[in-house]
């Protein structure tokens, strides 16, 4: 059977793996270089606290990345949840065209990453995102889009999920570093700032040649992210500069440690650089909820975590400052967390 074409929300015909699209070689992704043996640790939720302290611990240190299993957010919802991103992208365009902006202050917003490339001015990456704030408790529908007509319902659900989620990681994030178990929710503020990206990637004719999601670190603390239980795209980068596969697991999330909370805990968890490949055969979706400080939040290596051993890694800034620099290097590989950082 023939499928549908998609069309940006942004353009008049249908995609295509034109010029736009296709990256310099240095930066494509070379499959054969991914490593299939080794992957992130899956944590199941239901162990024992002391074990599973220790067990986001060392996943926090090693990888920045983990699987969550027996999350306690009901599958039925993650599902319906997932089907209503894919109605939203499967709107016709001219249905997500008016949301379509590249000003990042508008709090609803559909876009396309880019990197900027010698030579090439834009290389439009091979996705489209819908971008709006998320809130566990006060009523954020207002943000949301109004088709499909469930989504504002569904995304609100979700959102009170995800809140629990998210108060119960870093609860145990911040017992891992040692610190009390509101440390890290009380550090990032009683307003903390709220996004979820939904990233829808159409099949791509040839991924070798282009990216879904440019590589990049999150910029926030910590991320809940939901991927398509059948293909795979997610990489993350190791220690040791090697590209690994995040597979898809059933009624599982892949939770990843975000720039802020390398900063809070002083260089010892990762915010690691990962990237999203394409799939030549199927769309894949996935809804990241982020959850970071907000733009007047003070934030440093956290004082418990710095001895003489351990001298400040980073140098304290009000978060605006972070989100400034991350602007400025908007478009290319960023080094944001890195400008931060304090010479000894
Ligand atoms: O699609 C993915 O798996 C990655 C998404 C992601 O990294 C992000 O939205 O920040
Ligand atoms: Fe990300």
């Amino acid at each position: 059977m023939e499928r549908a074409s998609f069309f940006l929300a942004n353009g008049c015909t249908p995609l295509s793996l034109s010029h736009d699209f296709i990256l310099p070689a240095d930066v494509r992704p070379v499959t054969s270089s991914v490593s299939t043996s080794i992957t992130v640790p899956v944590i199941d939720l239901n162990d024992k606290q002391s074990l599973l302290v220790k067990k986001i611990s060392d996943a926090c240190q090693e990888y920045g990345f983990f699987h969550i299993i027996n999350h306690g957010v009901p599958e039925e919802l993650c599902r319906r949840m997932m089907a209503a991103v894919s109605d939203f992208f499967k709107l016709p365009p001219e249905e997500r065209s008016h949301l379509f902006t590249e000003d990042k202050t508008k709090p609803l917003r559909v876009f396309n990453f880019y990197l900027k490339v010698e030579g090439q001015n834009k290389v439009t990456m091979w996705s489209e995102t819908l971008v709006h704030p998320w809130h566990a408790s006060d009523d954020f529908a207002n943000f949301l889009p109004r088709n499909p007509p469930h989504y504002r319902e569904l995304a609100s659900e979700y959102a009170k999920e995800i809140g629990w989620l998210m108060r119960r990681l870093l609860s145990l994030i911040s017992q891992g570093l040692g610190l009390k178990k509101d440390s890290l929710r009380v550090r990032l503020g009683d307003k903390p700032r709220l996004v979820s990206h939904a990233n829808y990637y159409p099949p791509c004719p040839q991924p070798e040649l282009t990216l879904g999601l440019p590589a990049h670190t999150d910029l926030n603390a910590l991320t809940v992210l939901m991927q398509s239980e059948d293909v795979t795209g997610l990489q993350v980068m190791t220690k040791d500069g090697e590209w690994i596969a995040i597979n898809p697991l059933r009624n599982a999330f892949v939770v990843n440690i975000g720039d802020q909370i390398q900063v809070l805990s002083n260089g010892r968890y990762k915010s690691v650089h990962h990237r999203a490949v394409g799939s030549k055969c199927s769309e894949r979706v996935s809804i990241a909820m982020f959850y970071g400080p907000n733009k007047d939040t003070v934030v440093g290596p956290v004082e418990e975590l710095v001895d003489e051993d351990h001298p400040p890694v980073y140098r304290s800034y009000r978060y605006e400052e972070f989100l400034e620099e991350f602007h400025r290097q908007e478009g290319t590989r960023r080094r944001v967390k890195e400008v931060f950082e304090l010479q000894h």
